[in-house]
């Protein structure tokens, strides 16, 4: 069975760590529904409603018996393409409007090949939308100080809008030092200090909301699920994603919990979310029974777990065991193809915001 621990990844990485976890398929109690979650949809493609019953007489039920597969899919995927339209027609009226054209500048350090592909796809993206890309790759043992110098020339380079430093970066480095280098008008993946400190703060303004989190709430907007109100759960604390989608959902007026490594029955405080948000990289770890029968889920993980029947000997899995939360949810993002996505369409968002904003362009 997979492991009931997890931890808190302080940086990308544990996120996507080549970690090979077998589990099986046991069975679930999981409580009858005791109130209906709507998911309404404002857009025409998307569902339009959602909501499940359940008698309430009847209080615990197993997953062998319990009904097919319901859960609406968030298609990410699909969400993150319609973005990418919108942005695309941005760019264009930015540039015939006023001849500029947003430019986003990525630093990759080392040769991880998750990275290189993320970066790879990255500047794909850009393209498709006519964002210009500026990329520089250092090699693994590269110094801070080499990296810090790229970002100081970026800072001032007027035809860059975005920078970014893809994570991880190796250890020799400080993270820190190097995020905090990056010009707040131009931090769009929304790590700098002073933006999650804006984040936090009610009636203050962050110039940029790191992507990820981003993509999640905009998820939740574009399926029309009410947040206001509602109980949420996020799993994990980490700076990139854990805690900014726990900021992000209070703003939404939501209440919050962050469940972590140390918290004392985190399947219990779990099961009581209207909406869920699991970013800790533990392959399959909420299980059925962790979860509220109509709560929406956005699993953010993308775990890697050997299967010698895939081309790459492994396939993607989230923190969210996939085929049991969709007997009980009431809507769930896959992996791949649900969140992951999202976070290179809030990026160019990002992107062409930081251009509009720097030429007063509305
Ligand atoms: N500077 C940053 N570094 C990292 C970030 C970030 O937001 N900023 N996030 C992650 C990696 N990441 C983007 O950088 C990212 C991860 C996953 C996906 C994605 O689309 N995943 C696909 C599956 C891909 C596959 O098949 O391998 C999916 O979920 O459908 C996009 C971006 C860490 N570093």
């Amino acid at each position: 069975m997979v492991s009931m621990i997890f931890n808190d990844p302080s940086s990308a990485a544990a996120f996507h760590r080549l970690s090979f976890t077998r589990f099986s398929n046991g069975l679930v109690s999981l409580r009858r529904f005791v109130g209906p979650l709507h998911v309404f949809s404002n857009t025409p493609t998307l569902p339009r409603a959602l909501s499940l019953h359940a008698p309430r007489s009847s209080r615990f039920i197993t997953a062998s018996m319990a009904a097919e597969p319901s859960a609406k899919v968030i298609d990410g995927k699909s969400v993150a393409k319609q973005i990418r339209e919108e942005i695309s027609a941005e760019v264009t009226k930015l540039k015939e409007a006023i001849g500029v054209v947003p430019g986003l500048a990525v630093i990759l350090v080392g040769d991880r090949k998750d990275s290189a592909t993320y970066v790879r796809n990255k500047k794909k993206a850009c393209e498709s939308v006519g964002i210009n890309s500026f990329e520089v790759n250092l090699p693994d043992d590269a110094s801070e100080q080499e990296v810090l110098k790229y970002i100081s020339d970026f800072n001032g380079d007027p035809s860059v809008h975005g920078i970014l430093v893809q994570l991880p970066l190796p250890s020799h480095m400080n993270e820190q030092n190097i995020l905090n280098a990056v010009t707040i008008e131009k931090d769009v993946d929304g790590f700098h200090p002073l933006n999650i400190g804006h984040l936090a703060m009610r009636g203050s303004e962050p110039l940029f909301v790191p992507c990820t989190p981003k993509g999640c709430i905009e998820l939740l907007h574009r399926y029309g699920v009410d947040i206001k109100g509602k109980r949420a759960v996020v799993i994990g604390r980490s700076n990139i994603v854990g805690m900014p989608a726990a900021l992000l959902l209070q703003r939404e007026d939501a209440t919050v919990t962050i469940v972590h490594s140390r918290t004392k029955n985190p399947e219990e405080i779990t099961r009581q979310a209207d909406i869920i948000i699991s970013a800790v990289g533990q392959p399959n770890m909420v299980r059925g029974s962790w979860i509220k029968p109509g709560a929406v889920i956005i699993d953010v993980g993308i775990n890697p777990v050997e299967d010698a029947t895939s081309p790459r000997g492994y396939r993607l899995v989230g923190d969210v065991c996939y085929d049991e939360a969709c007997k009980i949810a009431a809507a769930v993002t896959p992996v791949p193809g649900g969140v992951g996505p999202m976070t290179i369409a809030m990026l160019l968002s990002n992107t062409v915001s930081s251009a509009k904003r720097a030429y007063n362009f509305n």
